[in-house]
């Protein structure tokens, strides 16, 4: 039998566990560990990590393959690089979409120094909706496109909202307005003592939000209002060669956590297949995501 990949999950909130059930799932992955923040190492071990070994460093799991970055996207270029220059491949969902083309070329210069592969901003938004973007552009290259998301709740912007100071927790929900636009709506629950009007402000102008229509809601205990589900309806009506009016449509309604994880976990499988690099999801050919043989792929799926 062919040797499983070994994939070590850093950071176990959201996407982390998911991303645990995925690797379970995948017929050539094993888990090799959960790497945590010092902080969360004191807090009792969640059941379904009892034979699974958690450590602070990467450096102190077994032999790794793979890492799953599957921590806040501010801190993914600092621990992309330091698990990259280790030689170890890592796949993260990096999703600040104006800095993801400065993240790819500092990713590559470390990882072509180490001789590692990087699949960056791999999620749905950014991530499969990109591909399915791309595919749009070349099947109508004239034309308007609209990505609607939701409703549904952000992680990125839950998580933004979170690392805020005086929040102790926060739920971010994206509310489609039509034509790509979209308004937040912000529910914290407060530290004791934090003051509300200077959260507001501090979230109004943070870069996830400020250029949204954003409103914040003071809420007394967030874990009871959270729902998980998203998802997204795209939309481009171009043309192609000199005709006109050819609609396109792509739309899907998921736990956000789990398809993310399940994407991140794909992605880890199509490292192995690039050169030493840093890549996007679009530029790397979709049937490296898939697990099995090749000539069965294109005969089942072409
Ligand atoms: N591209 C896409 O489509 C998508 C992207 N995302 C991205 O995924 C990211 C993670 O989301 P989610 O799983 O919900 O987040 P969570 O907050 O649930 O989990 C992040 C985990 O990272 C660790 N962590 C927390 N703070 C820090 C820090 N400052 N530095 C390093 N590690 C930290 C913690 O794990 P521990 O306690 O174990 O150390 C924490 O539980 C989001 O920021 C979002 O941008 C999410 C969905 C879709
Ligand atoms: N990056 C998103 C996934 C896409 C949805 C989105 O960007 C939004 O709801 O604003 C997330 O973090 O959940």
């Amino acid at each position: 039998m062919e040797k499983k990949l070994r994939v070590a999950i850093v950071g176990y909130g959201n996407i982390g566990k998911y991303s645990l059930q995925a690797i379970d799932a995948a017929p050539d992955m094993e888990v090799a560990g959960v790497v945590r923040r010092a902080s969360s190492m004191n807090q009792e071990k969640p059941k379904e990590l009892t034979d699974v070994p958690v450590v602070a460093s990467i450096k102190d799991l077994g032999p790794v393959d793979v890492a799953i970055l599957a921590t806040p996207t501010r801190s993914v270029p600092e621990q992309a690089k330091e698990i990259l220059a280790l030689g170890i491949n890592t796949v993260d969902s990096y999703d600040i979409h104006g800095a993801l083309v400065d993240l790819r070329r500092e990713l590559a210069e470390v990882a072509q120094k180490h001789n590692s592969v990087a699949i960056i901003s791999a999620g749905w938004d950014p991530g499969t909706d990109s591909m399915i973007r791309s595919i749009f552009e070349f099947m109508t290259p004239k034309g308007l496109s609209y990505t609607n998301f939701g409703p549904g709740m952000s992680m990125g912007h839950s998580v933004a909202a979170k690392s805020i100071e005086g929040v102790r927790d926060a739920l971010s929900m994206t509310i489609p307005l039509g034509t790509s636009v979209h308004r937040r709506m912000v529910y914290v629950e407060l530290e004791e003592g934090a003051d509300f009007k200077t959260v507001e402000q501090a979230i109004l102008t943070d870069s996830y939000f400020k250029n949204d229509e954003t409103h914040v809601t003071q809420v007394p205990k967030v874990s009871d209002l959270v729902d998980m589900g998203h998802g997204v309806l795209m939309e481009r009506k171009g043309v192609s060669g000199s005709s006109h009016n050819q609609l396109l449509k792509f739309e899907m309604r998921i736990n956000n956590p789990a398809l993310t994880a399940q994407v991140l976990i794909a992605s880890a499988r199509a490292t192995f297949k690039q050169k030493p690099g840093a890549y996007t999801m679009i530029e790397v050919p979709i049937i490296d995501y898939l697990y099995g043989d090749r000539e069965t792929l294109i005969r089942d799926l072409v």
